[in-house]
């Protein structure tokens, strides 16, 4: 652990204090992926159950050290989903996942999470249905956290794929689902190919969030798009001054993830990061975790 700074001293004691503060703190978190948010412990018991059928999976182990690019990050997920490729097994990393947010004091959770099929089984239904029941399961106040629920479409998704998604977001409107992200890996995919899911998503009345300028790369999609409307975006590393203004003008939330960005080497350290001109302008910001 690092040395306290005279700050921490004079405020908490040592960092141990700071650390009790911050858990204790009741806290909200809106960008979650439920894969991407499975507690090391988790996975592990995860690793045990299908080894017998996936020996290769013995192998898996978590980068815990920085990323050299953010390439690296998605990588993760090919493994992770091999893991997560059962009803089952879905409905228990959702379980550990709200737990684990709620050991550490958040109140209100927005999970989000990419409807996936597999081949012995699951479809992208059976996989919405199983998060939604659990999060029902959370629905009642002695609980101490209200779940709602965010359905994710992958840059890399065609049109009819993206429109699958939406139509279920719309099917368990009443199940806790509150709205549609786009996501996944920000070298892949357009915006373009899949927006008009997003019109149909909003026409429903579900709220809108977009994972926005991780990369440089993504800056000429910025414009097609903020003419959706977002309800948030999520990260805004890289913004171009129009869609800067743009933002502000509308003040459209950012979902800021600063140890994901620092981690995905998409901003190089924390005190150069850009949550540093959204508190300076006064613009909404939220902290959140987006991954482990
Ligand atoms: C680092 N920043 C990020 N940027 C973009 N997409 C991300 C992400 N972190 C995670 N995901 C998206 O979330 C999926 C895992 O959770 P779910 O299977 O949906 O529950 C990943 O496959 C990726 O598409």
């Amino acid at each position: 652990m690092a040395e306290p700074t005279p700050f921490i001293l004079s405020q908490y004691g040592n960092l141990k204090n700071l650390e009790k503060y911050c858990r204790d703190m009741p806290k909200i978190e809106l960008h979650a992926h439920i894969n991407g948010s499975i507690s090391p412990e988790t996975l592990q018991q995860l690793v045990e159950r299908k080894k017998k059928y996936k020996p290769h999976l013995a192998q898996f182990t978590i980068p815990k050290r920085k990323l050299d690019v953010i390439d690296d990050f998605f990588s993760i997920f090919k493994f992770v989903y091999q893991l997560t490729d059962d009803e089952e097994s879905i409905g228990y990393i959702t379980e550990s996942v709200i737990l684990d947010f709620k050991k550490d004091g958040v109140q209100y959770l927005e999970l989000r999470t990419t409807p996936r099929s597999d081949k012995d089984g699951m479809t992208k239904e059976s996989y919405v249905g199983i998060v939604t029941s659990v999060i029902q399961k959370f629905s009642y106040p002695e609980h101490g956290i209200i779940v709602k629920l965010i359905l994710s479409i992958d840059r890399r998704n065609t049109l009819e794929e993206a429109m699958e998604t939406v139509n279920l977001a719309i099917k368990y409107k009443n199940k806790g689902v509150v709205g549609v992200d786009l996501c996944g890996d920000p070298k892949e995919g357009h915006i373009d190919n899949v927006k008009p899911a997003f019109i149909e998503a909003k026409k429903h009345g579900l709220k809108i969030t977009l994972h926005f300028g991780e990369i440089k790369a993504n800056i000429p999609e910025h414009a097609s798009m903020l003419a959706i409307s977002p309800d948030r975006l999520g990260h805004a590393t890289h913004l171009d001054s129009e869609s800067k203004d743009f933002i502000s003008l509308k003040n459209i939330p950012i979902e800021i993830c600063m140890t994901s960005n620092v981690l995905c080497n998409t901003v190089k350290n924390y005190y150069e990061h850009h949550i540093r001109d959204f508190l300076l302008t006064g613009h909404l910001c939220c902290i959140c975790v987006s991954d482990i």
